[in-house]
C-alpha cells in the first residue's frame, strides 16, 4: 500500500495535562480520502497539530511523504508543511485585506515548490489561483473583490481554493463545514474531492458531523484511534 502520511506509537501530552493521545498505528494512503470524526475536546485538531509538524510527538513517529517530521528543526518542519500541506481552517483564516486572488495565491509566497507546481500546470500562479477558484464556482467579478466581502461559503471556497494552489500531496480541512446548511455542505464536499482528484490529493477532513462519513473513501472514529483515556471516551461513544 503506498502510504502518503504514517504514524507509529505516537504519544503527545499538552504540558501539565494527562496524555491526550496515545495511536499506536495510523495510515493515509495516497489519493485517499479520509474523514476523522471525533467529540468536541478528543483532540482532533491537536492531531492534525501533529500531523503537519506545528507540535511535536512527546513519542512515536509522524511520517510524510517518507520524512520524519521529529528529525526535521523547526525551520525546516515549517518549510515541509508550507510545501506539501494545504489547510483548510475551521474559520476559514483568509487575510480580509486581500482580495480573493490574492488570497489563494498566498501559500506559493511561502512555498517555492507549490510556486513551481502552478506555474508548470497553469503558466503562472495568478492563471493556477484564477483557474481554481472558476472550478470552485467563483467568478472573476469575486475573484478581484476584498475577501472579507463575500459570502461563509463563498469564502470557504476561497479557503478551498487556497489550500489546493500548488499541488500539495496533504489536504488538511479541520471542520470547515460547521457553518454551512447540510445542502451546502455536501456541495462544497463534492467540488472539494473532485479538486483534490484532479490534483492527486489526499484529504484528511476533521469533524464531529458524523452525517458526512459516507461520502468518503474511509471513515475512522479517533476515540476508537486513540488508547489515551479510553475509559472517559467510551462514555461518550
Ligand atoms: N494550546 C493548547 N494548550 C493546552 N491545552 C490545549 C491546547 N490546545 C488544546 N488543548 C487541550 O487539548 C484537548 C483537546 O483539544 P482539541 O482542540 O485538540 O480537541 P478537538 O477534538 O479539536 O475539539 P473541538 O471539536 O471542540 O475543536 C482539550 O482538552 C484542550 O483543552
Amino acid at each position: 500500500m503506498n502510504s502518503l502520511l504514517e504514524l507509529d506509537g505516537l504519544g503527545f501530552a499538552w504540558p501539565g495535562q494527562a496524555e491526550l493521545l496515545d495511536i499506536p498505528e495510523f495510515r493515509l494512503v495516497r489519493g485517499e480520502t479520509l474523514f476523522l470524526r471525533g467529540p468536541s475536546g478528543s483532540g482532533k485538531t491537536t492531531l492534525l497539530g501533529l500531523l503537519g509538524g506545528v507540535q511535536r510527538a512527546s513519542r512515536g513517529r509522524v511520517r510524510l511523504l517518507e520524512e520524519d517530521l521529529g528529525r526535521l528543526s523547526s525551520g525546516a518542519r515549517d518549510r515541509f508543511r508550507a510545501n506539501h500541506i494545504g489547510y483548510i481552517f475551521q474559520q476559514f483564516n483568509l487575510l480580509p485585506f486581500l482580495s480573493v486572488r490574492e488570497n489563494v495565491e498566498l501559500p506559493c509566497r511561502f512555498s517555492r515548490l507549490r510556486a513551481a507546481h502552478a506555474c508548470q500546470r497553469h503558466g503562472s500562479v495568478e492563471k493556477a489561483a484564477v483557474t481554481l477558484l472558476e472550478h470552485l464556482g467563483l467568478s472573476a467579478e469575486l475573484q478581484g473583490r476584498r475577501a472579507d466581502s463575500l459570502s461563509i461559503g463563498q469564502q470557504q471556497r476561497i479557503a478551498a481554493a487556497r489550500a489546493l494552489i500548488g499541488q500539495p500531496e496533504l489536504v488538511i480541512a479541520d471542520e470547515p463545514t460547521s457553518a454551512l446548511d447540510a445542502d451546502t455542505r455536501e456541495a462544497f464536499l463534492q467540488l472539494l474531492f473532485g479538486e483534490c482528484r484532479a490534483a492527486g490529493a489526499s484529504l484528511l477532513f476533521v469533524s464531529h458531523d458524523q452525517s458526512l462519513a459516507p461520502l468518503f473513501d474511509r471513515s475512522l472514529s479517533l476515540v476508537e484511534l486513540n488508547r489515551a483515556h479510553a475509559e472517559d471516551h467510551c462514555n461518550i461513544l
